[in-house]
């Protein structure tokens, strides 16, 4: 080990430091020239800020060709150099509150004056181009480069349709150069790579990418292809054009047909740049392109001016970065996993990565076209993407780690949990099925969890390992449920013997002893005296429970496909009974609203199956509910059936949920809000913008009055006595 000594820096620093400018620039290398990346920014900035730190602690370190001093490395490349007539800059990082104060002391001091701006932008993750414009005409397009020269694009550049080739409006200067980023935009990343996939050529790992690659090719017809996009962050040199703030001067440029930026804001402190920063960390995807973070700059220009810049970026902006979103993993598998409906979807396998403050082990992966489409093989370093509290998904493959060990996904053709032969519903279909729908593990055991949940019967303490224990135990050979038509007999003594996985809600795998690294088996239902737990004992008892539940959530707890709650619901306030929905044609089920023909048919299927009917047959004698509660006259005659109606404002003798259930036991349909299609709209005081509405499409409105004429004489009746309408 060297021993430090005055004024030099240790031989093994000066190696470190070495070795870590030699990685960097071997990243800048794939990233700016390649367009394909080997590591996520998220390490890059870790590899940056660690040579940082070095010099810090060792300031001779800090040569003007470190890294740290640089725009970016300058690099041949196939594309002619071109000089920015005013440097490209790139920007210092507030990582904390403390980083972004401290940028903001500094600026109110530097500044030497309390009369400043500070403006917010988006940072926009694309790359950044330089337009040049004389005389309002577009004369050159390039990229940053190292700051000083840059990558002529012209060319490429003239078929972004967002891109003015010529200026138009009022102040047009005779040279200004426009600096901003070219993005492309998410939704359209996945199709990219489908093309590129199935022409044969590499799929990029991130949509960043695509909008380097895309922008930086030799033939511009292949740019023009691409659904790129821009937004200006910046004004560079100018000849001709005076103006006093950069807020004012993006007034200006979009004026003159530029993409700028819609979500910029002018404050007047931190507190501002705080508001604005919490703002769009919580609103990161409701904007048109994707985000890195927000660039706080000084807004007037003189005092810009006034600050200066380092070597490497202006000391009068700084840029606040979000928690990166996209991290590179391993692709350790494709497995595929079994839905509640037998649909079969792939999902990806990673080592386990943190994103976004959690920690990611699988991806969605859909169907096994999408597979196909990203590109991806098992083995490939992948980009993974979580975006807010959306599932993580696999963004693409880092092609260029691939080293040949790599292999392509095959769909099974059997379902994994029964051996069935997988195929698809309908001809045309994309997702495959496992048509073994009554009696495979993997569907049943979905069919239960969700029947036991939230959306449906809500039995608590009967959760998604409980589903996997009564339906595919380890022992004994036979489980004591067979199809959901057997759950409510389930008698103790059959629960104790049970012994069965931990299953992963996720993954259906089972979960893993931290220690031994084996698969946890347990005694769920029983405790170690072999007596019930508390837990299975109130799990009986809420099973019995549930019986009891509103018609609509037995019948969702159906599966029946399409028929979600709000379906649910709707059919059990029409038809108010399992049979009548069983009766009913599939015309008469159709014109119910919230209906329509997909459930209809859906309905009819469900109902054809023995099966199903069985299932019904064994529910009913175990006491569940086939029918809505009776209110008072239920199968008495219907006066107001066909009838919509709406209720609305505070009415005196009723209240919301009473005057609802007076309508619906006579057969009318109570809707929430008013059309032409509505009969009448009954309102109590302060009826709001309901009562509006009714008057605009002229639906008869009804006071308490004429409200119990409806309830008492029927519709024609109340039509004599609604209040006028206007006119
Ligand atoms: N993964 C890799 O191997 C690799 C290699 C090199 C660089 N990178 C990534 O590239 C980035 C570093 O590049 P950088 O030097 O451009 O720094 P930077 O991205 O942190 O900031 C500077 C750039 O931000 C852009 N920008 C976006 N919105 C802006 C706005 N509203 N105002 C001003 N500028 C805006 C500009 O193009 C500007 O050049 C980092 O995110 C880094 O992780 C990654
Ligand atoms: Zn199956």
């Amino acid at each position: 080990m060297a021993v430090e000594q005055q004024g030099s820096v240790p031989a093994e620093a000066r190696d470190q430091h070495a070795q870590l400018a030699e990685q960097i620039e071997e990243h800048r290398f794939r990233y700016y020239v390649k367009d394909q990346p080997v590591v996520s920014d998220a390490e890059f900035d870790k590899l940056l800020r660690s040579l940082e730190a070095l010099e810090e602690a060792h300031p001779e370190l800090r040569t003007p060709d470190s890294p740290t001093q640089k725009v970016s490395g300058s690099y041949e490349t196939e594309f002619t150099a071109v000089e920015h007539r005013e440097r490209m800059l790139s920007l210092d990082n507030a990582f904390d509150d403390a980083e972004l104060a401290a940028w903001a002391d500094r600026v109110a001091k530097e500044a030497g004056t309390p009369d400043f701006h500070l403006l917010c932008e988006l940072k926009v993750d694309g790359l950044a181009v330089n337009l040049t414009y004389e005389d309002g005409k577009l004369t050159r397009a390039a990229t940053r480069g190292d700051g000083r020269t840059g990558e002529d694009i012209t060319p490429n550049v003239r078929t972004i349709a967002d891109i003015p080739q010529r200026l138009e409006g009022d102040r047009i200067p005779a040279l200004v150069e426009i600096r901003g980023e070219v993005f492309f935009p998410m939704e359209k990343f996945e199709e990219l790579n489908a093309r590129l996939v199935e022409a044969g050529d590499k799929p990029f790992a991130n949509p960043r990418n695509a909008a380097a690659g895309s922008l930086r090719q030799k033939d511009p017809r292949v740019t023009a292809t691409r659904p790129l996009h821009m937004v200006v962050h910046g004004i560079g040199a100018r000849e001709g054009l005076d103006i006093d703030c950069l807020s004012h001067a993006y007034e200006l440029l979009h004026e003159w047909g530029l993409p700028t930026a819609k979500h910029n804001k002018v404050v007047e402190g931190l507190e501002g740049v705080r508001d604005f920063i919490a703002y769009f960390g919580e609103n990161r995807h409701s904007v048109e392109h994707e985000i890195d973070g927000v660039v706080v700059k000084l807004d007037e220009i003189p005092l810009q001016g006034r600050l200066g810049s380092t070597s490497r970026a202006p000391r009068w902006a700084i840029a606040w970065k979000y928690a990166p979103e996209e991290v590179n993993t391993k692709l350790i598998n494709i497995r595929v996993g079994v839905g509640r409906t037998g649909r079969v979807t792939p999902y990806a396998q990673v080592e386990p990565v943190t994103v976004a403050g959690s920690e990611v082990e699988f991806a969605t992966l859909h169907n096994q076209d999408v597979v196909k489409k990203k590109g991806v093989f098992i083995g490939d370093t992948v980009v993974i993407r979580k975006a807010g509290d959306v599932i993580p998904e696999i963004l693409g493959p880092v092609v260029d780690l691939r080293d040949g060990t790599e292999r392509e996904f095959v769909m099974p053709a059997e379902c994994p949990e029964c051996g069935t032969a997988l195929r698809p519903m309908k001809e045309g279909d994309i997702d495959l099925r496992c048509p073994n729908a009554q009696s495979c593990p993997a569907q049943l055991r979905e069919r239960l969890f969700y029947l036991a949940g939230r959306k449906s019967l809500d039995i608590e303490n009967f959760g998604y390992v409980a589903a996997a224990a009564l339906t595919r135990p380890l022992e004994p050979a036979e489980p004591p449920i067979l199809d959901e038509g057997d759950i409510f007999d389930l008698k103790v003594e059959e629960l104790l013997p049970i012994k069965s996985y931990v299953l992963d809600q996720d993954s259906g795998l089972p979960k893993r002893d931290p220690k031994t690294g084996e698969e946890k088996v347990v005694t769920f239902f029983a405790n170690q005296k072999g007596e019930a737990k508390k837990n299975t004992l109130a799990m009986l008892e809420n099973i019995a429970a549930a019986k009891e539940r509103p018609l609509a959530r037995v019948l969702t707890g159906l599966s029946i496909r399409h028929v979600g709650p709000v379906a649910a619901e709707a059919l059990a306030r029409e038809f108010r009974s399992i049979d009548r929905i069983d009766q009913a044609t599939e015309e008469e089920l159709a014109a119910v609203e919230g209906v329509g023909s997909t459930i209809a048919a859906s309905l009819k299927q469900w109902f054809a199956e023995e099966w199903h009917r069985e299932i019904l047959r064994k529910w009913r004698e175990a006491g569940v509910r086939m029918e809505e509660e009776a209110s008072g006259e239920d199968e008495g005659p219907r006066p107001l059936a066909g009838l919509t109606v709406v209720v609305t404002g505070t009415l005196e003798h009723h209240t919301r949920d009473g005057a609802k259930e007076a309508l619906q036991s006579r057969g009318a349909k109570v809707t929430g809000s008013v059309s032409k299609k509505t009969s009448f709209v009954v309102v109590g005081d302060n009826p709001g913008s309901k009562y509006d509405k009714a008057m605009q499409v002229k639906v008869p409105v009804l006071n308490e009055e004429g409200f119990a004429v409806l309830l008492e004489q029927g519709p024609d009746a109340a039509r004599e006595v609604a209040l006028p309408t206007e006119e």
